[in-house]
């Protein structure tokens, strides 16, 4: 049952809802909230926000207020590594990240959901890096008062997906092999620029570098080497140099010989055609071509989270990523702050 009186007719009466206030460019939020007890004091503010009249609400058995809508529909949205702990504002209640983590979102069930019209679900983009606390996505339902079939319609939805629509997945701590190729270096030709970086972007993600080995364009030195790197514990190689279409180009070829297995080689994003992602006995293998020398973020940036959340990367994995997957090249690269990737 939902009834409109008039604001005076209201004083004493709980809230049934939050009220919000919006200054402009100065504050968005609840002004009243849920449950406070309106005094005459309030009835200029509530003049002031707009409000001649307000709701009394006695949810029947078949409705339900918008913040129990919201406190169910979190709950079936929430996977492992994602939760809610604060209580619904304006109706809405914000998921948050409970450990350091890849967000996964099944979109195709999100959808679904939205698909409702009558109930929400906004999400980060799927496969962001987040961190323990963070926003994750936000829940509401859209009326006020909802029929709980709509409820139980979307929690159902929710639920259908199978690792829930909403999880933060742990990332490994790399203990990286790095084989940087390439014969001008290895023979002192120009000096290396590559190790550097490679550092930086493994200790980005909490990793560290089991031993840098430099090698020259040849198959067998490149095989015996990852061979080598694997047996002393990498849980990841990462190579670079050597990916592209010259004699000299190796590397790849030297990693089958290694017994890379499941090799997905050319990418349609830029920069990154000819990264190379592929497996020697489960442990991943990262090739990072020349132009991770230049560009601050190339394919790399976009598959190594993912690889270490555990992420088994394939043709269609790659394929998926050409939508946004060309770079604009910004004098100062704002990566993850930009639609590269998304
Ligand atoms: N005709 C074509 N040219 C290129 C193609 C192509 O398809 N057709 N692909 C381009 C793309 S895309 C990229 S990316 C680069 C890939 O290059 P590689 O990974 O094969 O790199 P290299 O040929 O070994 O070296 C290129 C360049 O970078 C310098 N280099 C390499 N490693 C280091 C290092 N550790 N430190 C400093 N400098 C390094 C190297 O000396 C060369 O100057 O190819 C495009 N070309
Ligand atoms: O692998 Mo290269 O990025 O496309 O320059």
């Amino acid at each position: 049952m939902i009834k409109v009186v008039n604001i005076e007719d209201a004083v004493g009466q709980p809230l049934a809802h939050d009220i919000t206030e919006i200054r402009a460019g100065e504050f968005k939020g609840p002004a009243f909230q849920r449950g406070d007890i309106l005094t005459c004091r309030d009835l200029d503010h509530l003049r002031r926000l707009g409000k001649d009249h307000l709701y009394v609400i006695k949810p029947e058995a078949s409705e339900m207020h918008e913040d129990d809508a919201a406190m169910a529909m979190a709950d079936a949205l929430c996977g492992d590594g994602v939760s809610w702990d604060e209580a619904p504002r304006e109706g809405k209640i914000a998921l948050r990240a409970t450990r350091d983590g890849l967000l996964k979102v099944n979109v195709e069930v999100l959808e679904q959901f939205n698909e409702m019209g009558i109930v929400m679900c906004a999400t980060r983009h799927t496969n962001t890096v987040v961190r323990k606390k963070d926003q994750v996505a936000a829940t509401r339902a859209i009326p006020l008062l909802i029929a709980k079939e709509y409820v139980d319609g979307a929690v159902a939805i929710a639920k259908s997906a199978p690792d829930s629509i909403l999880q933060v997945r742990p990332m490994m701590t790399a203990n990286a092999g790095v084989m940087i190729t390439g014969s001008e270096v290895y023979n002192g030709r120009i000096e290396d620029k590559f190790e550097s970086i490679i550092r930086k972007k493994v200790a980005a993600f909490g990793g560290g570098v089991l031993d840098v080995v430099f090698l020259p364009d040849d198959d067998k030195m490149i095989a015996s080497a990852a061979r080598e790197l694997l047996a002393k514990g990498a849980n990841i190689l990462i190579t670079t140099g050597g990916m592209s279409v010259d004699p000299d180009d190796r590397t790849r070829f030297a990693l089958k010989e290694a017994g890379a297995r499941n090799m997905v080689y050319g990418t349609p994003v830029l920069p990154g055609a000819m990264f190379m992602v592929a497996y020697i006995n489960e442990i991943p293998v990262l090739g990072i071509p020349a132009c991770g020398l230049f560009s601050a973020t190339t394919m790399f940036d976009l598959i190594y989270p993912r690889v270490l959340a555990g992420d088994k990367i394939s043709r269609s994995d790659i394929a998926a990523k050409g939508h946004g997957g060309l770079c604009l090249g910004c004098k100062t690269c704002t990566y993850p702050r930009c639609a590269f990737g998304k």
